[in-house]
């Protein structure tokens, strides 16, 4: 199993270079963030304000900021990072897309081949990419995330342009990978009734510089995450306007 990490997450400025004379637009300034190890961190928060950019520094992929992301527990965690478009190479088999990053060794052929059947999706192993459908990439994304076993899960909008029952079953899945594989995530979102049925603790974020105006810990029971009824309460207590999220 693999060990988890928390975060502490301290962005001083964060801004792009701005386009044709604009002024800068800060993006970051004196953010602040900290996550427990095995919590399950939905960051919610309307398009645009920077929460792809925020997975980007944690990630390492931006490292144009002044601040500090530090890693509790683990000196140099495993992590892993589903985009909002599920970034397979078009040239690679779907076994080769999750085998991607793991080593070429019999085993790794083995935990790959595992995932795939616990992705219901043993039979398109052969297939490349072009050949399934939005859904199925993101399946595929999801087992490449899974086989390096992560400590750290880090997934940028991954059900979006998904139909009703796809995104459900993909989000049964996350939830059944993490019961048997434990790690980290944090999960962007502007989908509140997503982060009500999946996470341990919703930050939302809100402004320009960005800021985590709320804080809230979603404690309910594995049933209610499933009740329509009761995610609509807790949305109607916690997160009624003035955010605007669907
Ligand atoms: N490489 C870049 N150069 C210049 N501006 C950028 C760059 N990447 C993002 N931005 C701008 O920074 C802001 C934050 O972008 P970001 O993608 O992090 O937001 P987001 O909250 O993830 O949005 P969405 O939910 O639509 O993906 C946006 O205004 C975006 O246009």
């Amino acid at each position: 199993m693999a060990a988890m990490t928390g975060l502490e997450i301290e962005i001083a400025h964060k801004s792009y270079l701005p386009l044709g004379g604009a002024p800068v637009r800060r993006i970051f300034e004196g953010f602040h963030l900290s996550v427990d190890p095995g919590e399950f961190v939905c960051l919610l928060g309307p398009s645009g304000i920077g929460k792809t950019t925020l997975l980007n520094m944690i990630s390492g992929l931006d490292t144009e900021y002044s601040g500090r992301i530090g890693f509790d527990d683990v000196a140099k965690p495993r992590m892993a990072y589903v985009f909002q478009t599920p970034r397979l190479l078009p040239w690679r088999t779907v076994l080769e897309n999750i085998l991607l990053p793991l080593p070429s060794t019999e085993a790794a052929r083995r935990t790959a081949l595992d995932l795939l059947a616990s992705m219901g999706m043993s039979d398109t192993q052969d297939v490349y990419p072009e050949r399934l459908s939005l859904g199925m990439q993101r399946r595929v994304a999801l087992a490449r995330a899974f086989a390096i076993e992560p400590d750290l899960l880090l997934m940028d909008e991954p059900f979006t342009s998904l139909d009703e029952p796809t995104a459900d079953r993909l989000r049964d899945l996350l939830i059944g990978m993490l019961a048997q594989r434990s790690a980290t995530v944090l999960f962007v979102t502007h989908d509140s009734r997503d982060a009500i049925r999946m996470a341990s603790r919703i930050v939302v974020l809100a402004g320009s510089p960005i800021q985590a105006v709320r804080d809230i810990p979603v404690e309910l029971s594995q049933g209610e995450r499933q009740d329509k009824g009761a995610i609509e309460a807790f949305r109607g207590r916690f997160l009624a306007q003035p955010q605007r999220f669907c």
